[in-house]
């Protein structure tokens, strides 16, 4: 299925009827499908290329060297998961994945530094970090663009999020799927689930294997260009807006058998606010037709209930 498209150049131009449509069509997307295919997202294709290479050497490390990298008190929060670790909410059965994780580096002497564990640096692949960090700012600008975008249909002033997002707890995930070489008793690549931030980025959906799950309860395959990355809302903005904007249920499937000697990589970034961000229901998302369905929550809390509820936090 094409998901809708929208081209953030729109929303930067300068131009207040471009600006004004680009507002539109990714609100209505956002109300309809809940995940939009972004051209012109801001993301060199260069840090593209260098990102998946230094992704691809990291996991093809050997296992023992990567096992170094995990830090099981730090709830798979940075660093690296290995396989067999995360399972989806409601799920037993393990993803079949392992991933790296990277946080935010605080600056301007935020004391919201303490709140957040260092990230962990790769020896072996030292070109890994750099490009890891470098990708993380470059999502986190164009995140922002695309929540000022949002806090302009929801009728929030434009910089709504923006101090949110600043030194926030947002996450870069480097995800591998690794070949199958037995058939799996019922896990799949990454079991249905919806994401838990504001919204997520995502470079290398466009490989098979992303489905979403229609209003008409149907499982169809996310199909985007390699120039653009798909977006996606996730549990904290669909709260907010009090299910205004839906955060869709998506999933992994296994490629055919033909196809399970290769891997698969993708590389979300979960955008996530600061942890005292509130995520009570918008007034302005409350009605009648629709009242309030949500018991009002910090992002930090309802964070923590999710990460214990997918075995990543004790
Ligand atoms: O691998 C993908 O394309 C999607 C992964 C995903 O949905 C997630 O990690 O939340
Ligand atoms: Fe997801």
């Amino acid at each position: 299925m094409n998901i809708p498209v929208v081209d953030l150049s729109d929303f930067l131009s300068g131009d207040a009827t471009r600006k004004q449509n680009f507002v539109n069509e990714l609100g209505k997307a956002y109300e309809e499908v809940g995940f939009v295919a972004v051209k012109n997202h801001g993301i060199s294709d260069d840090l593209i290329a260098d990102l998946y290479k230094y992704v691809q050497a990291f996991f093809a490390l050997p296992t023992d060297t990567k096992l170094k990298y995990e830090k099981k008190e730090l709830a798979g929060q940075r660093g690296y998961t290995s396989f067999g670790r995360e399972h989806a909410k409601g799920y037993e059965a393990p993803d079949l994945k392992e991933f790296f994780q990277l946080g935010q580096t605080v600056t301007d002497n935020d004391p919201i530094k303490e709140e957040y564990p260092d990230n962990v640096t790769v020896d072996e692949v030292p070109e890994f970090t750099p490009t890891m960090l470098s990708a993380y700012s470059n999502f986190e600008k164009s995140g922002k663009s695309l929540l000022q975008a949002i806090a302009l249909y929801l009728g929030l002033d434009e910089h709504y999020f923006d101090e949110y997002v600043h030194n926030g707890n947002s996450i870069l995930r480097a995800i591998h799927y690794p070949p199958i070489t037995s058939e799996p008793k019922s896990a799949i690549r990454a079991e249905q689930h919806e994401d838990i931030n504001l919204i997520t980025l995502l470079v290398g959906a466009s490989a098979d294997g992303l489905q979403i799950l229609t209003k008409q309860n149907e499982w169809v395959g996310v199909t985007s260009l390699p120039e653009q990355i798909v977006v996606n809302v996730g549990d904290m903005l669909q709260r907010l807006t009090n299910n205004r904007l839906r955060s869709t249920t998506h999933r992994v499937v296994n490629p055919p058998r033909e196809l399970w000697a290769t891997s698969r990589y993708s590389i979300p970034f979960f955008l996530h606010p600061k942890g005292s961000m509130n995520l009570a229901c918008l007034e302005g998302c409350i009605t009648e037709g629709s009242p309030k369905a949500y018991e009002d929550a910090t992002a930090g809390e309802y964070l923590d209930e999710r990460l214990r509820e997918i075995g990543l936090k004790k």
